[in-house]
C-alpha cells in the first residue's frame, strides 16, 4: 500500500432538494438532518479512505441545485475527477433533468476526454418507498444509454448505499487513472478561466 494519499475531487450535481448535501454529510460526518437548508453556491468536505490498497483523500463538492445559483456553482466544475449526478426517486422531474445536469457539467468543466470521464448516478431517498416515481430498471436504462454507470439507489436518511456509492466513484476514477492528472487541484480557482471547448449551444 502506498503511503501517499491521492487527492480526488468529486462533485455532486442535481436538482435542488434531491439530497446532495445530505449525502455528503452522511458520508463525511455520519449525520442526517431532516431540516437542512438549500446550499448557496458550493461547499466541500474531505474524507480519507482506502480503496483497493490505495489511500485516497476524497474531496466532495456539494453544489446548489437551484437554477438561480448556477453562476455560483459552475466555476467549481473545473478539476473534477468524477461527477455524481443525483436525483430523488420520489421526484420524476429531478430524474428527467439528469441529462441537462450532465450537459451543464460538460460545458463548464475542463474534461479532456469526454468519452471516458467517470459519472456515477445516485437515485436518492429510496427510503420513501410509497412515493417512488422512478424505478430502478428505468434509472439503469438511462445510465446505460447515457454512459453514466454505475447507478446506486441511496438513502442519506437510512445510510443505504452511501459509502458504497462514494467508493464506487473512487474506483471509477482509479480505473481511468492514466487519463487524469490528479495533481491539478490548485489552491485558487480562476472564475474567469477560459474553457477548453467553447460552448455556445448549451449553457
Ligand atoms: N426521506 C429522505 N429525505 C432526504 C434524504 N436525503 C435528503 N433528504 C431531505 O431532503 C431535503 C433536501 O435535502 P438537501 O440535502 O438539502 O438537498 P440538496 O440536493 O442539497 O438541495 P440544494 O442545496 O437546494 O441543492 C432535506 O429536508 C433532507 O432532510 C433521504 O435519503 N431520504
Amino acid at each position: 500500500m502506498s503511503g501517499k494519499s491521492l487527492l480526488l475531487k468529486v462533485i455532486l450535481l442535481g436538482d435542488g432538494g434531491v439530497g446532495k448535501s445530505s449525502l455528503m454529510n452522511r458520508y463525511v460526518t455520519d449525520r442526517f438532518d431532516a431540516q437542512s437548508f438549500h446550499t448557496i453556491g458550493v461547499e466541500f468536505l474531505n474524507r480519507d479512505l482506502e480503496v483497493d490498497g490505495r489511500l485516497v483523500t476524497l474531496q466532495i463538492w456539494d453544489t446548489a441545485g437551484q437554477e438561480r445559483f448556477k453562476s455560483l456553482r459552475t466555476p467549481f466544475y473545473r478539476g473534477a475527477d468524477c461527477c455524481l449526478l443525483t436525483f430523488a426517486v420520489d421526484d420524476l422531474h429531478s430524474f428527467q433533468n439528469l441529462a441537462s445536469w450532465k450537459k451543464e457539467f460538460m460545458c463548464y468543466s475542463d474534461v479532456r476526454n469526454p468519452e471516458r470521464f467517470p459519472f456515477v448516478v445516485l437515485g436518492n431517498k429510496v427510503d420513501k418507498e410509497e412515493g417512488k416515481e422512478v424505478g430502478e430498471d428505468e434509472a439503469r436504462a438511462w445510465c446505460e444509454e447515457n454512459g453514466c454507470c454505475p447507478y446506486f439507489e441511496t438513502s442519506a436518511k437510512d445510510d443505504t448505499n452511501v459509502g458504497v456509492a462514494f467508493e464506487a466513484a473512487v474506483r471509477e476514477v482509479l480505473a481511468a487513472e492514466d487519463q487524469i492528472d490528479h495533481t491539478l487541484l490548485s489552491s485558487t480557482i480562476d472564475l474567469h478561466g477560459n474553457r477548453k471547448v467553447p460552448c455556445s449551444s448549451c449553457c
